[in-house]
């Protein structure tokens, strides 16, 4: 279970916002997040990740602290065993799909299952330059699950693919993050998507 309990004063165009959160998440539960656009979404999830710091509160994963404001616990980003899909992917621009993985695994079932889901099998050997927008998205996806990580935050992952492809992705992640027992929330700036799908919500 990870345990969320912060605040984080956002820089607004209008005067301050805080943003506060108090939450837990279960242990292999997928959460939808929604809510306005620059509610603090981005923020929310790149806190739990450890790429920005609260001023208050604590973070706590499967019992152990990975945040707390009051005695300066904050455990690195690359520590905390977390995948993350960014909105704008963060691919790297020298490796091809196949080094983005093994990057993360020497594990080559896990490999080839993965280019299976992402349906980029036939592609493993291009850079990300020649992909299309969708197939970096996926991609992203992918690289996010190649560590098996108890933790997955996905932020607006499924805005670049078609309807068909996001249909088929998403029942087939779904099955993997279940067998995984990955804690995943999901933001998505629509509140239709996804509905069914998330086993839990979390408005902003
Ligand atoms: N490191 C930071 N520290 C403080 N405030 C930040 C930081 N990064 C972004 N912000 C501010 O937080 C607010 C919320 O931004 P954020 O990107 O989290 O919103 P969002 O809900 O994800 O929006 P969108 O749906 O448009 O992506 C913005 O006003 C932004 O300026």
């Amino acid at each position: 279970m990870i345990s969320v309990t912060i605040e984080k004063k956002l820089r607004a165009y209008h005067g301050q916002q805080v943003l506060q959160v108090n939450r837990q998440f279960a242990s292999g539960s997928i959460t939808k997040i929604h809510g306005p656009s620059g509610a603090g979404k981005t923020t929310f999830l790149k806190i739990i990740a450890g790429l920005i710091i609260p001023e208050k509160g604590t973070i706590i994963a499967d019992g152990i602290m990975w945040f707390n404001a009051d005695t300066k616990i904050n455990i690195p980003a690359q520590k905390r065993n977390t995948g993350f899909v960014f909105q704008q992917y963060a691919l790297f621009p020298n490796m091809t799909i196949r080094q983005h993985l093994a990057y993360a695994t020497k594990d080559e079932q896990w490999i080839k299952r993965l280019l299976l889901l992402g349906k980029l099998d036939t592609l493993e050997h291009q850079k990300p330059e020649h992909l299309s927008g969708g197939q970096q998205q996926r991609l992203a996806i992918l690289r996010a699950l190649a560590t098996k990580p108890k933790l997955v935050l996905m932020d607006e992952p499924f805005s670049a693919l078609d309807l068909k492809m996001k249909t088929e992705l998403v029942a087939e992640l779904k099955v993997v993050l279940k067998e995984l027992d990955t804690t995943t929330l999901i933001v998505s700036h629509n509140p239709q998507e996804l509905a069914g799908w998330a086993d839990e919500e979390m408005i902003f």
